[in-house]
């Protein structure tokens, strides 16, 4: 199948550097302080400089203050930002990196109307909407409502785990998925086997 994968919720170097032995394409670092997976911009950018070519680090913000996100992206070149909130294109646009947008989907949505809504992005992550909850829910949306032929690459997540990872990429054909707490020992820590069946049932099932 070969679909790219990120892996979400990196919160220590052992983690990030266990998730690219096993292929990883990106790691994702959580700067949203009320999640159990809040990673510090100076750790994190720390973390960064130990990553080896070809892995892209990806900055996740939820409704974030513009310095946070300036003083985070400022760490290194090789952040892509992941706006997990409510941020409008012109936002999402205005700090000139590459950039994914969030959609948390429900029954009812127009998805291809919200993807258009960003034509400036590189990609497109769609998760689970869960009221109260930004994402990292570990919930599967009902992925019957994703259209082909979406403007923008698809990167889906919500509750992937290596059980039912090759059937969301059989059904989905996604451009990459996206995970979190189903390769998790505990929240924030991440399950080396897990990683390791999640990222070889991406790439080889
Ligand atoms: O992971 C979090 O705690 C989190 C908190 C606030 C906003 C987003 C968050 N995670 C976003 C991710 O990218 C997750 O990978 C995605 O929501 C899927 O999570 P999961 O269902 O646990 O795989």
């Amino acid at each position: 199948m070969n679909c790219r994968v990120k892996i979400c919720g990196i919160t220590n170097l052992d983690d990030a550097l266990v998730a690219c032995r096993y292929g990883a394409d990106a790691l994702g670092f959580v700067f949203y302080e009320k999640s159990p997976r809040y990673v510090a911009p100076d750790v994190a950018n720390f973390i960064v400089t130990q990553l080896p070519p070809f892995v892209t680090p990806v900055a996740l913000f939820v409704d974030a203050d513009r310095s946070l996100v300036q003083s985070v992206i400022s760490g290194s070149s090789r952040w892509t930002i992941q706006f997990h909130g409510g941020e409008p294109e012109s936002e999402c646009i205005s700090y000139q990196r590459p950039y994914m947008k969030a959609l948390r989907i429900q029954q009812g949505d127009d998805v291809a109307a919200l993807v258009d809504q960003y034509p400036s992005a590189s990609a497109i992550l769609l998760d689970a909407y869960k009221a109260g909850v930004p994402g990292g829910t570990g919930e599967v949306f009902d992925w019957s409502l994703i259209p082909v032929g979406l403007s923008k690459p698809i990167v889906l997540a919500g509750g992937l785990t290596p059980s039912n990872i090759e059937q969301a990429i059989r059904q989905v054909k996604p451009y990459a998925v996206d995970v979190s707490g189903g390769v998790e020992l505990s929240k924030g820590i991440k399950s080396e086997l897990k990683v390791q069946e999640f990222i070889s049932g991406a790439k080889c099932g």
